[in-house]
This record gives C-alpha cells, sequence and structure tokens, in this order.
C-alpha cells in the first residue's frame, strides 16, 4: 500500500480561503487512503508516487529519480486550479522501493493502479525512472484483462527495448512487455536519431514499434501526427500514456539522467498529452526521469508538474480544457 506524504508537501500561496474560483492545486487537493478510498461518482484524477531509481542505477544512469515524486507534488501545490465543481484530485502517497528491489515496487505500484483504476479514478503516476512504466503497464493490464488490446504510447527519446537477460532496469520496459504481451502495441514519440544505438532501432523493427522522430514532429508535420495517434488510439480498446522526460530538449529541462541537446520544445509535448489525455480510451498517465538532484534552479521538477497539469486538466475535462478536437 502507499503510504501518505506530508501535509507540508501541500502548500503554497493561498489568495482566498473560500473562493473556489482563487483555489490553487494545495487548496483542493484530498490526500486520501487507497484501501479505505471510495468508488469515484465524480470524475477524479489520483496522484500515487513512484519513489524508485533504482532501475536508472541498474541502466548505468545518474540517479536522483527517486526524489522526483514530492517535489512534483511541492512544485504542482501553487498552480491555479480551474476545473469547475465535482472534478475532483486526490493524492493516494508513495510507492517506494526499497534497496534493490525493483521488481517488487513495481508490483506494488501496478497492484495499486489497478486498485485506482477499479475505483474509477484517472491514476496520474509521479516517478522515479522510467522503470515506472513497468509497473503502471501491469496495473493497467491486470484491470483491463488480457484480451483486450492495449495502446502504450511513450513520448521519449529513447526506445527503452534493451535486452532484461540479466535483469529489467529503466531500459527494458518495452521489450520486456511486447516479448510477453500478443494484446500491447508500441508508439514513441520524440527519438533521438543518435540517442539509440543501430542495435536497439533494429529491436524496434523487429519488434513492430511504430516510432517517429524528434526531427520529423516540427511546424506542420505535428498534424499529421496527432492524426496518427488518434488513428492508434482508435484501433485499441484501451491507451496508457508515459512521458520520459528526457525527450525535452536540455536547455528546457536539464534535470534528467541524459539529456537531450535536440531535444522536444515544452510547447510540443503539451501538443500530445492534450491530444493524447482528452481522448476517452486513455485509462491513465506517468511522468517519469525528473530528477531534482540535477536540476537546475528547479526548472525541470517545474516544467514536469506544469506538464502533468496539462494531462490532469486534458482527462478532467471541462468548458476551458475541451482538447479532444
Ligand atoms: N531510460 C533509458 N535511458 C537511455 C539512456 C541513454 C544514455 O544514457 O545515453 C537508454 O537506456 O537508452
Ligand atoms: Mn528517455
Ligand atoms: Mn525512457
Amino acid at each position: 500500500m502507499p503510504r501518505s506524504v506530508s501535509a507540508d508537501v501541500w502548500t503554497g500561496r493561498i489568495d482566498h480561503t473560500e473562493r473556489r474560483s482563487s483555489f490553487r492545486y494545495h487548496q483542493l487537493v484530498e490526500r486520501v487512503d487507497l484501501e479505505n478510498m471510495p468508488i469515484s461518482a465524480d470524475r477524479t484524477c489520483a496522484l500515487i508516487g513512484f519513489e524508485c531509481e533504482e532501475g536508472v542505477r541498474r541502466n548505468q544512469g545518474r540517479v536522483g529519480a527517486a526524489q522526483a515524486p514530492n517535489a512534483i507534488r511541492q512544485a504542482l501545490a501553487s498552480l491555479p486550479w480551474r476545473q469547475s465543481e465535482g472534478k475532483r484530485l486526490v493524492d493516494v502517497g508513495n510507492v517506494s522501493c526499497q534497496g534493490d528491489k525493483l521488481e517488487e515496487a513495481q508490483e506494488e505500484l501496478g497492484q495499486a493502479v489497478s486498485e485506482l483504476l477499479s475505483k474509477s479514478a484517472t491514476p496520474i503516476i509521479l516517478g522515479g525512472g522510467h522503470e515506472t512504466l513497468y509497473g503502471h503497464y501491469a496495473g493497467v493490464r491486470k484491470h483491463i484483462g488480457n484480451d483486450a488490446s492495449l495502446g502504450i504510447i511513450n513520448i521519449d527519446a529513447h526506445f527503452d527495448l534493451r535486452s532484461y537477460e540479466k535483469q529489467p532496469s529503466s531500459g527494458t520496459m518495452f521489450r520486456q512487455i511486447l516479448e510477453h504481451d500478443p494484446n500491447s502495441r508500441y508508439y514513441v514519440l520524440g527519438i533521438q536519431r543518435f540517442g539509440n544505438t543501430q542495435e536497439l532501432f533494429d529491436k524496434a523493427d523487429e519488434l513492430g514499434v511504430r516510432y517517429v522522430y524528434e526531427e520529423e514532429m516540427a511546424g506542420e508535420r505535428l498534424q499529421d501526427i496527432l492524426a496518427s495517434l488518434h488513428a492508434f488510439i482508435e484501433n485499441h480498446d484501451h491507451v496508457m500514456l508515459t512521458l520520459c522526460t528526457d525527450v525535452l530538449n536540455a536547455a528546457f529541462a536539464p534535470g534528467v539522467s541524459a539529456p537531450s541537446p535536440f531535444g522536444l520544445t515544452p510547447m510540443l509535448v503539451r501538443s500530445l498529452i492534450r491530444a493524447v489525455a482528452a481522448h476517452k480510451k486513455t485509462l491513465s498517465f506517468d511522468i517519469c526521469e525528473v530528477n531534482p538532484v540535477l536540476d537546475e534552479n528547479g526548472r525541470t521538477v517545474k516544467l514536469g508538474a506544469y506538464l502533468t497539469n496539462e494531462a490532469i486538466m486534458a482527462f478532467l475535462g471541462g468548458d476551458n480544457y475541451d482538447f479532444s478536437t
């Protein structure tokens, strides 16, 4: 079971104590116990953190991502809450990796994600290294059953299709999934031509992975990409979305294990998140690889919080947030 976070994490500027139109996240979020959480009648997003960097460590990366869940919460706390009554945000706390027990932590996260889905809440998972995705996936698959088709959309500079023969890591998850699950398909956007070895491109082709290079995503091509994303979503029973923050240009997101000098702009990533999270087939979202230890003046954490806010707003919808067109 996740452990709840301290109330200190959810503090920030207060403009008014009662007028909802002046509320920020920290005035609205409800810290709840997953075990006792009722089935949601209202549209509800549920934050769950995954304090884990063991996958990054195993993948020879730079650790620090385990500190991201609470750092992202603190950055979210002061953002304005612009949703009408009847739209809720709950926080069920953090699952933490103990020592090198990555697989146990991923299982625990999967259990929690599946419980959230069964309570009609939309899981918003704050990673953690990108190994968070495997726990996220396990929870979604448990909830939808083995026969439903699942489209996994990854916004990432990397394929994460490495061999897991020795051990799973933050670079292996999609190969783990595709080699065991015939009903899952993988679409990754933002691939760096020189951020992946030829072996990984070959593996992507072998496993039927659909991918778009970062350099193909600028300008007018975005409309075609959004159309292809829409078609991918339509072709599956359910969809899940994962964001590997290192897909962003290193100038905007220096606080990641493997920065991308030619990465995407925040505005483009925002468009992708809005398009996918607004679709009714999309069940859940995770943000991974934010590393507060490597950050510069909190800018990656802040950007991570803003992109998480975009996902939450798109899931909850409403007059100002109808991104589904
Ligand atoms: N999560 C993925 N990480 C990348 C790291 C690449 C790098 O360190 O350059 C990968 O495994 O390919
Ligand atoms: Mn990546
Ligand atoms: Mn990744």
